[in-house]
């Protein structure tokens, strides 16, 4: 498909655009599969494209000039039955990897109030 129109892509410019935003989820990802509380759920997963749709979509949030080609976040998350604290455990895990990489806060805050809103549709699923 075509891309999504960015209708304010400053928070995208803010994390880097796309190379930033593949940084950003790389480094999540890396926390996350040596996170103890919630690495489990990453067994079976194939990091590699997990990491592409993560690009995607972060894109997608920031305004940028990308097409999410991953599954609704209900259905990418169903069965899985996450709980609050495991949302919790991976934003604490994006925020670190955020910090690492010297993203302005106010960029990082940006960025969560996007996914926020997401939480109904991942947790208890
Ligand atoms: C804001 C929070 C979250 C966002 C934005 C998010 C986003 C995504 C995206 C984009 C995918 C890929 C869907 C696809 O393959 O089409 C995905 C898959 C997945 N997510 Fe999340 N997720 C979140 C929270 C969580 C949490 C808290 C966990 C567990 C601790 C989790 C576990 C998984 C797993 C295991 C998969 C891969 C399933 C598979 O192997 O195909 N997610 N998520």
């Amino acid at each position: 498909g075509l891309p999504q129109p960015a209708s304010d892509d400053g928070l995208y410019r803010q994390l880097g655009g796309r190379e930033g935003i593949s940084a950003i989820v790389e480094e999540m990802l890396v926390r996350l599969v040596e996170d103890e509380r919630i690495a489990h759920h990453f067994a079976q997963t194939d990091i590699i494209q997990l990491h592409e749709r993560l690009v995607e979509q972060f894109c997608v949030e920031a305004g940028g000039p990308c097409t999410y080609r991953g599954l609704s976040m209900e259905d990418a998350h169903i069965g899985l039955d996450l709980t609050e604290a495991d949302f919790n455990a991976l934003v604490e895990d994006l925020v670190d990897a955020m910090e690492a990489l010297e993203v302005p806060t106010r960029a990082q805050n940006r960025l969560l109030r996007r996914l926020a809103p997401m939480r109904p549709q991942i947790i208890h699923r």
